[in-house]
């Protein structure tokens, strides 16, 4: 609004009209602020009959709405932790960088089955209306998601989903930088509310899965290959700090150690192999919700269809559908196949090749699985035979050991026989 400009507004029926102000100080002192001493202020005039409606429920209405415009309107931030540099050049404390957040992704455009899709909207709305739900059952409020599938199934592009969905700010946190538990929880209490805390591909992140032993195995061999080379060895040194944050660092964590610090937080783990995690990672009221990101089917497909060609329909569709139900393909597969290499999503030519590309595409897929399918029953096979054999030969040795003992007791009961 414009100085000395007025709109007017209606509410319940209620007319009233705003106009914008400002007084200017009459002492003309010198000022390194240019309006410094200037005073704003909105005027808002109404009929006095209306003064139980206006200062009752209009007011924090119109605050409410202005929250909401400003939370549209933030421009909100991806942050991540990296290893800072020390005065020596060694590792110093990981902090926080940030860049503008701008990833297109949203619901409408994620390929997934629209029934869960649902489900997950309701979830997060619920979530970040419920302060005073929280707050009455003594939880912290926050919810974890742990979102686990094969590579290109969209769990990333889900965390984009869920932001811009929620107008949240992203923390991707890179476990393998941070130091320490003390350092994890420094980076936690840093961050803001109305946030997701990513971490991704939690099963590579930490030792949190028995990989402890054969990092240590490998960090031997190193040391002994480097003994000979001192400077090699201290300028790796640094560089080769492994993260010490430990399983009950991160639990105690997400069971909400820092939530003092305040609440809305969302807490995303992705994974390709959700059977490697330790089971107490993934508890439910740690994980609160399990989302599996799975293979392209026909409901996902036609998504990407209209996302990439934006089709609703073609006469391609039924044996697309089909090939889909039967081949295990990501997401990002079959989103690579409807790619236009013109501009032109308009060209009829162009939809059509890329259908077929992707009908190309499945069918070698399908064939590549079938021939898959044969080597690994081939394998299996081989090797219960190999089982079987061995198995037979362990009972005929055990036969010859009690064939050997009957014969060595009847020596020892009838004598020695020439
Ligand atoms: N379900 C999906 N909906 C829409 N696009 C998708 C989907 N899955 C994958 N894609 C496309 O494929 C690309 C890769 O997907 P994304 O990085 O989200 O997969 P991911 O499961 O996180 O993979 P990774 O496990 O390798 O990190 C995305 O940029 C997106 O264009």
């Amino acid at each position: 609004m414009d100085y000395n400009e007025e709109i007017t507004d209606e509410f319940n029926g209620v007319k009233l009209w705003w106009s914008a102000n400002r007084t200017t100080p009459r002492t003309q002192q010198f000022s390194f602020y240019p309006g410094a001493d200037e005073k704003r202020f909105y005027t808002l005039k109404f009929h006095k009959r209306d003064r139980q409606v206006i200062t009752g429920i209009y007011l924090s209405h119109v605050l409410k709405q202005g929250k909401a415009i400003a939370a549209d309107n933030r421009q909100r931030k991806l942050y991540s932790n990296g290893a800072g540099q020390g005065w020596l050049g060694n590792r110093s404390s990981t902090t926080w960088t940030h860049v503008a957040f701008e990833h297109p992704a949203t619901f409408d455009t994620l390929a997934m089955d629209e029934k869960k899709k649902r489900e997950i909207k309701k979830d997060l709305v619920t979530f970040s209306n419920g302060k005073e739900y929280y707050a009455k059952i003594g939880k912290a409020w926050k919810r974890g998601y742990l979102l686990y599938g094969p590579p290109g199934t969209g769990k990333s592009t889900m965390v984009a989903a869920m932001a811009n969905f929620l107008n949240y700010d992203v923390y991707d946190l890179e476990l393998t930088t941070v130091k320490n538990n003390v350092e994890l929880r420094r980076l936690l209490i840093e961050t803001s509310n109305k946030s997701i805390i990513v971490i991704e591909d939690i099963d590579c992140s930490l030792d949190l899965t028995g990989q402890r032993e054969e990092k240590k195995k490998k960090k031997k061999k190193d040391d002994k290959n480097e003994e000979g080379d001192p400077i090699s060895a201290m300028s790796k040194n640094e560089e080769r700090k492994e993260s010490e944050v430990t399983l009950s660092g991160l639990l105690n964590f997400i069971d909400g150690i820092w939530s003092a610090c305040g609440g809305e937080r969302i807490i995303v783990f992705t994974t390709n192999h959700v059977e490697k995690l330790d089971p107490a990672l993934i508890r439910r009221g740690r994980m609160d919700k399990h989302v599996e990101m799975s293979y392209c089917r026909f409901e996902a497909f036609k998504v990407l269809a209209k996302n990439y060609l934006d089709i609703d329909s073609h006469p391609l569709f039924g044996e697309i559908g089909n090939l889909l139900e039967e081949t295990d393909m990501t997401p990002a597969d079959v989103a690579e196949n409807l790619m236009l290499k013109s501009d032109d999503d308009d060209d009829d030519d162009e939809v059509e090749t890329c259908l077929k590309n992707l009908i190309e595409a499945l069918k070698t897929a399908k064939e590549e699985a079938s021939k898959k399918a044969e080597e690994d029953a081939r394998l299996k096979a081989e090797k219960e035979q190999k089982e079987k054999e061995e198995a037979e030969k362990e009972q005929s040795v055990k036969e010859d050991v009690t064939q050997d003992a009957i014969s060595a007791k009847e020596v020892k009961d009838n004598g020695v026989i020439h």
